[in-house]
């Protein structure tokens, strides 16, 4: 069976059993208490123990299966110490490996596949404790769309007793999601999600025009649009530059698969080619199924619209 499924359900198959590797990683690394934070070059924006580790468990073990993929991580990987064998997964998730594959993704060949992978996302919330906030996302792309995704919560459900820790969602675009039940955010209101790491004028000016009921101020691209197919928020709204191809990548799929959209500030959507240059200079506009993605982008300011090129 393993051997017969197509490309893209094997490698989500594998990318949820690596990224529930990664997670138990990202766990160990703040259980021990020493997170090892390295300012980067940009300003707010830390590495950590478990961003470096939980990219090595992830990014060995995806081009051990897949040896012939092009694989780009948020970090730079300088050690030359060996990755220990229990961070390579060979494990996979045998129930995706029995899904139905749209046409499209039936001849899908391992030259064409970029996986773009932000091995802890949310690291400015991870590193404050906010652990809800944190996720692992792993995005596939044939070509330059963004066609499947996985997003691990490490901790999810970390403060209720007696309920599994972690869980792992997925989706593909044209066979559909699992790992989590998909609900509308209420009707009759408009809340919004956005960047409580990251914020600035620019980005609050966006949300003051959209005139929202409520905003939720979380951390990581990958929490938020679970805040949307979850239905706690209606709209993702970050007109900034600041995240990345490996931000929206995973979450993008999910969302899609789902009936939602995530495009930049003018409403296009991100190329997840290999060749493109990372930084999603035009912002984040995600929403989700049946919301109005033309009203938001409509209220963007337009100088600061014009800004986000
Ligand atoms: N200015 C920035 N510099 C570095 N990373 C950013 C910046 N803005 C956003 N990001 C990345 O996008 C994610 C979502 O942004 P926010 O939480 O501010 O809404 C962040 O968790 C961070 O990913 P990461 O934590 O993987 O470095
Ligand atoms: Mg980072
Ligand atoms: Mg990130
Ligand atoms: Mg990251």
């Amino acid at each position: 069976m393993a051997q017969t499924a197509p490309l893209i359900p094997r490698l989500v198959a594998s990318s949820i059993a690596i990224a529930n590797r990664a997670g138990e990683i990202i766990r160990n690394v703040m259980s021990k208490g020493d997170l090892g934070i390295v300012e980067k070059t940009g300003k707010n924006d830390l590495q950590t123990e478990a961003d470096r580790s939980a990219q090595r468990c992830i990014i060995t073990s995806l081009s051990k299966q897949f040896p012939s993929i092009t694989i780009i991580g948020e970090e730079d990987e300088p050690s030359d110490s060996p990755v220990p064998s229990d961070w390579v997964v060979s494990e996979v998730d045998q129930d995706i490996l029995r899904l139905e594959c749209p046409d499209n993704l039936q001849q899908v060949s391992a030259e064409e596949v970029v996986v773009w992978v932000d091995p802890l996302d949310g690291t400015s919330e991870y590193t404050q404790g906010l652990l809800d906030h944190v996720t692992v996302l792993i995005g596939i792309a044939v070509g330059n769309r963004s066609v499947a995704g996985v997003i691990h919560q490490p901790y999810y459900n970390y403060q209720k007793e007696n309920e599994p820790l972690g869980r792992t969602i997925w989706g593909i675009r044209g066979v559909g999601v699992g790992g989590f039940e998909p609900k509308a955010a209420p009707e009759g209101q408009r809340i919004i999600t956005t960047t409580r790491s990251h914020s600035t004028p620019e980005v609050q000016a966006t949300l003051d025009a959209m005139k929202p009921d409520n905003i939720l101020r979380v951390g990581g691209a990958g929490h938020k649009v679970m805040l949307l197919i979850e239905g706690k928020a209606h709209a993702y709204v970050f007109a900034s530059a600041g995240c990345k191809r490996w931000d929206t990548c995973a979450p993008e799929a999910i969302l899609v698969a789902l009936g939602g959209k995530l495009t930049d500030m003018h409403g296009k959507e991100y190329s997840y080619d290999k060749n493109t240059p990372f930084p999603n200079k035009g912002g984040v506009l995600a929403t989700g199924k049946g919301e109005n993605h033309e009203w938001y982008l409509e209220k963007v300011p337009e100088a600061i619209r014009k800004k986000l090129v």
